[in-house]
């Protein structure tokens, strides 16, 4: 059955590296034709006319159409998979409390069309920024849409970190299991490698301590800053690239003793409040996320989830407070 792909913000640079590879088969496999459906705003919509062109040039055998519209309700109608991309970045002078008001323009509106249009199987991936907040937004627009189905991308923190880690071990990043992220995609997040192994050994056990700290952490939760300041502009295809992986794994299924990272709506486990949108080592069994259970969290870790998971509470407050949820 063909399966309809709605992805916002198509004509932006992430929009562009996701877009040829959903068409391709990469997303949901090479049997499953899709049909894509590209919202933006209406001055991008020409630029999206564009893009749609080359995925024609393309003659892609799974991609049996492609429809353009700056109508949330249209864009949504119908969809199984809603990749959120499109978002207000912040721009100089604006604060904190702004940026949260201006995507819940965004993605207030788009929960809303989503609860109201799309296939009753829907699975949204909020990629644009603050992810795991606006994610909390299109959920709460969406009352009748399982929460569960609403989940934000912590996955490009997730391959960051696997690869920062097999380049210090020198091993290939295929050796290494069990990586996860915690918290809020941002630069609080906590990447974890007391429960990631190597070899089948705990990960923390083979790297220096001062190295796991001093260097690991702050790489891994710095990096898509370090990406801006080389390339002059945010991570798009490593993030078109975990938009994929997020998606693939969410509706295959992860790798049997494996896990991967993704922000869920909290059922209050490891001490994250109920609702939240943070991200927990996750697993997909026919076609549901599932947090990891029964970690021991030491103290070190337990410092670190608490100060994500802490912003993500101050932001759902902020949004709380401008009536956004
Ligand atoms: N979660 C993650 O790991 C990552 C998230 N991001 C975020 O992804 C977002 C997109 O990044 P880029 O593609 O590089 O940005 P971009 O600026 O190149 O593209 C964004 C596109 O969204 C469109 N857009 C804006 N408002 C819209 C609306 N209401 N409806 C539909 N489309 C709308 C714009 O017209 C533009 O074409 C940003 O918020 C960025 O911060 C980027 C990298 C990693
Ligand atoms: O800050 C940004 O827009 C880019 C981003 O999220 C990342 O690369 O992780």
């Amino acid at each position: 059955m063909t399966v309809k792909v709605t992805v916002t913000g198509a004509a932006g640079q992430i929009g562009y590296a996701l877009l040829f590879r959903i068409a391709s088969g990469q997303l949901l496999g090479a049997d499953t034709p899709v049909r894509l459906s590209l919202l933006e705003i209406p001055q991008a919509v020409k630029a999206a006319e564009g893009t749609a062109m080359e995925l024609d040039d393309c003659a892609f055998p799974l991609l049996e159409g492609i429809d353009i519209s700056d109508d949330p309700a249209r864009a949504f109608d119908g969809a199984n998979v809603a990749l959120l991309v499109g978002a207000r970045p912040r721009t100089k002078g604006m604060e904190r409390g702004d940026l949260l008001e201006a995507n819940g323009g965004i993605f207030g509106p788009q929960g809303k069309a989503i609860n109201d249009h799309a296939a009753d199987d829907i699975r949204v991936l909020v990629v644009g920024n603050p992810a795991n907040t606006n994610a909390l937004i299109a959920r709460s627009a969406a009352p009748d849409v399982p929460a569960e189905r609403f989940t934000a991308m912590t996955r490009l923190d997730h391959n960051r970190a696997l690869s920062q880690l097999a380049g210090k071990l020198r091993v290939p990043v295929t050796e290494i299991r069990k990586m996860t992220i915690w918290g809020n995609h941002s630069a609080t997040q906590y990447p974890d490698l007391f429960h990631a192994e190597v070899g089948g050994k705990i990960a923390a056990e083979q790297v220096e301590e001062e190295w796991l700290r001093d260097t690991f952490i702050p790489t891994v939760a710095k990096r898509g800053a370090a990406i801006i300041e080389a390339r002059g502009a945010s991570s798009a295809a490593s993030a078109a690239n975990a938009a994929i992986d997020h998606v693939h794994d969410w509706v295959l299924g992860t790798p049997e003793g494996d896990w991967t990272s993704a922000a869920l709506a909290s059922d209050g486990s490891y001490g994250v409040p109920e609702g939240l949108i943070s991200s927990f080592p996750a697993v997909s069994r026919n076609g549901r996320w599932e947090i990891v259970q029964g970690l021991e969290i030491d103290a070190f870790s337990r410092q670190r989830i608490d100060a994500s998971v802490n912003e993500l509470v101050e932001e759902r407050d902020a949004v709380q407070a401008l009536g956004l949820i």
